[in-house]
């Protein structure tokens, strides 16, 4: 089985480590200082209070790796779009790519039935360049439940948790799906598959579309934003603006609202992503987590007066920062606005 991992970072570099150390045949697309320090030394994961090391094939270019069984996609949303035509030479005829993002993914709705049948998200693929260059029928969707951080370049540490869902738009369970599953349970990860993998994006996203930018604006961790009195609130009305296009386009909240924001405040004093990526000056998955969302809002007619401000502030703070937008030529068509009622 060949796996390439690309974009080997903190969560392509944790998988990459342990699938190759259980006898997967994995290589990596990385590049930069990270790129130099894998081919020198390899990959080093520190977990449990050990040093695990991997070595492997690494390269920026993706020529030099040929066809592969699976392609995992740990880019953040944004460079995803940016290098997916980059993938090709990975593409065989029958190789899956498997999306590892946080937020909607650009492939959401196919296999989906109804009017929206396989339509293209524009705000997390302009111009349909993902649905294009790589095509939805590639795709295992992925849901990512750990925590790891590139501590310095070819280093990789882990925070918690060692799950990742998995699932086909179809909701078929292939034995492409099947095979994939098992090779990641045999390395001492955990493979969560699913009959409706978007079920679990939803359930992931709940949290990520209104705990990262309330983190992002306000500096404040995830224990604060999910209890104080200010913040809890606003994030509760966003996810439940949030649930009502979720249900419209057929996703199940297996989870009480209260309970998932009350299992947030347990992860702690936990900066999110999105504010590490704002202290950091690196760019924000502000669309795939919220801009995506308020997209279908329109598509399902729901009026999101909340995510709509909260949205509005973070790309206004994104702009200021530097670090949004993120699809530089892209120019997501605007949705018209919801009639709102005596508004
Ligand atoms: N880290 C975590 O704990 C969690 C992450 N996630 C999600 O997982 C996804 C990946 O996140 P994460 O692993 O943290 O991100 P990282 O930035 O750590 O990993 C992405 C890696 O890909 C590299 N890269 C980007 N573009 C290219 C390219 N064109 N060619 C080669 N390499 C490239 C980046 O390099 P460079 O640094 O130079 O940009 C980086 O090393 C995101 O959607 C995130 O939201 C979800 C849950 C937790
Ligand atoms: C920790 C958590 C769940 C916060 O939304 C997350 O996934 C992130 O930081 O991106």
């Amino acid at each position: 089985m060949k796996i390439c991992i690309y974009g080997a970072g903190a969560i392509g570099g944790y998988m990459a480590v342990m699938l190759k150390r259980s006898g997967v045949d994995v290589s990596l697309i990385a590049r930069g200082p990270h790129l130099e320090a894998i081919k020198q030394r390899g990959l080093k994961l520190l977990i449990d209070g050990q040093e695990l090391h991997a070595e492997m094939p690494a390269t920026k270019h993706a020529a030099e790796l040929g066809p592969q069984d699976y392609v995992i996609n740990g880019l953040k949303a944004h460079q995803a779009w940016e290098s997916a035509e980059d993938m090709a030479p990975l593409l065989g005829d029958h190789t899956a790519v498997v999306t590892m993002q946080n937020g909607v993914p650009w492939w959401y709705f196919h296999g989906l039935e109804g009017e929206h049948a396989d339509l293209r998200l524009q705000s997390v693929d302009p111009g349909d360049r993902q649905w294009k260059a790589i095509g939805p029928e590639r795709v295992i969707g992925g849901t990512v439940y750990p925590a790891t951080e590139i501590t310095e370049p070819g280093v990789i540490k882990h925070i918690y948790g060692d799950t990742f869902g998995l699932g086909e738009p179809s909701r078929q369970k292939t034995e492409r799906l099947t095979r994939l599953a098992d090779a990641i349970n045999a390395s001492g990860l955990k493979a969560r598959v699913y009959d409706d993998i978007r079920d679990d994006i939803w359930l992931k996203l709940w949290g990520n579309l209104c705990f990262n930018p309330i983190s992002a604006l306000t500096r404040a961790t995830l224990d604060i934003v999910a209890t104080d009195p200010g913040t809890r609130p606003l994030a509760k009305k966003m996810m439940l603006e949030a649930q009502q296009i979720g249900e419209t386009f057929g996703a199940t909240f297996k989870v009480d609202v209260e309970r998932r924001i009350n299992g947030a405040a347990r992860v702690g004093a936990h900066r999110t992503s999105m504010l590490q990526d704002v202290e950091a000056g690196k760019a924000i998955e502000l669309d795939a987590l919220l801009t995506a969302v308020q997209e279908m809002g329109r598509l399902a007619k729901v009026e999101t007066p909340f995510i709509d401000t909260v949205l509005g502030l973070t790309q206004q703070m994104g702009r200021s920062l530097g670090v949004y937008p993120t699809f530089p030529e892209a120019v997501v068509e605007a949705q018209p606005e919801p009639k709102v009622a005596n508004g």
